[in-house]
């Protein structure tokens, strides 16, 4: 496989958008208005953000961190049940992107578990129930809210998109990546280059960074500001707006020497929920660029397949 790192120029000069969920959510009316326009423009020119004033507590992060690395270092009798499975199965746990088909190019441990509308969790640790049931609500929390706000700022109606995408039942899937260290060979990544299958996907890692965005054609590094939860958009994003809103390619590179976690929350419409172009986003200027499919199928085709980039998408494109 080719050297991504050794032949890609890094960019650090732009400064990556913030946007203050305080004032988005508790504001004043004027205030919430210019965060619904920044939040356009980052979604617009991005597709990335960073989050500040969220309100997700230090401490319920740092547990949901911890659990999740006690979570891992159970024995592979404790975790034998979950490994392996279908990708639709509720709770798994694996190395690389998918076990069966990326050996090798991916230096990853992860687990995912479904918690919306269904909550599913793992009986050991002891704690991991509580700990990830609040964490979740946490960020569905915020990442319904900022959904809100994105539909506000493409002008279009809240509650057909709402009913249209059941978000209710919004699918929610919480993963933890561990990322042991590697000596730095420049073929081996942590996460290939992807995007995410839902709406919006939260971030946050521990204090190793390793994340990296596609920007203007070039890949940059992210270096989260303090306490900041980090936000992409996902392919969902990029169909419902008709491809005025990309969903944003990224990817994880290692660390030679520590160890890196991200604990990341993808939330999504439910997963029988039927998207498409927003009708309101689409006329005779601005065709429909992406056909009708169910989320689950679309969910289930992504994460079978070896991640090429943004191929997912090619599954709806007209
Ligand atoms: O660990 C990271 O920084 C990236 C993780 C990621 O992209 C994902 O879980 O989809
Ligand atoms: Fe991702």
């Amino acid at each position: 496989m080719a050297s991504f790192i050794s032949h890609t120029e890094l960019i650090a000069e732009e400064i990556i958008p913030t946007i203050d969920f305080g004032l988005l959510s508790n504001g004043t009316p004027d205030q919430r208005s210019d965060m619904v326009q920044a939040l356009a423009k980052a979604c617009e020119d991005w597709g990335f953000f960073m989050v500040v004033n969220h309100g997700i507590p230090d401490q319920l992060r740092d547990e949901m961190l911890e659990a999740f690395k006690t979570l891992f270092d159970l024995s592979d009798d404790e975790k034998r049940p979950y490994v392996g499975g279908h990708v639709l199965d509720p709770i798994r746990i694996g190395t690389g992107f998918n076990s069966k088909i990326d050996i090798g190019k991916c230096w990853r441990h992860y687990a995912k578990i479904f918690v919306h509308p269904e909550f599913h969790s793992v009986p050991k640790p002891l704690n991991f129930r509580n700990i990830s049931q609040e964490y979740s609500k946490c960020t569905r929390a915020i990442g319904l809210e900022l959904l809100k706000a994105i539909w506000e700022g493409l002008g279009i109606d809240e509650s057909r998109v709402k009913a249209a995408l059941k978000l209710d039942s919004a699918f929610q899937i919480l993963v933890a990546n561990l990322y042991p260290p590697y000596p730095n060979s420049g073929t081996t990544f942590g996460f290939l280059p992807h995007s995410d299958h839902g709406l919006v996907t939260l971030l946050y890692q521990n204090d190793v960074d390793g994340l990296q965005i596609k920007h203007k054609d070039r890949w940059m590094y992210v270096k989260p500001a303090p306490n900041s939860i980090l936000v992409n958009t996902g392919d969902h994003l990029e169909i419902l707006s008709n491809g005025k809103y990309k969903s944003v390619l990224h990817r994880a590179v290692l660390n030679s020497e520590v160890a890196r976690m991200s604990v990341v929350t993808a939330i999504g419409p439910a997963l029988d929920a039927i998207f498409e172009p927003i009708p309101d986003l689409v006329n005779g200027d601005s065709p429909a660029v992406f056909r009708a499919m169910k989320y689950r199928d679309y969910l289930e085709q992504q994460q079978s397949n070896s991640l090429v980039e943004k191929g997912a998408l090619n599954l709806v494109r007209l």
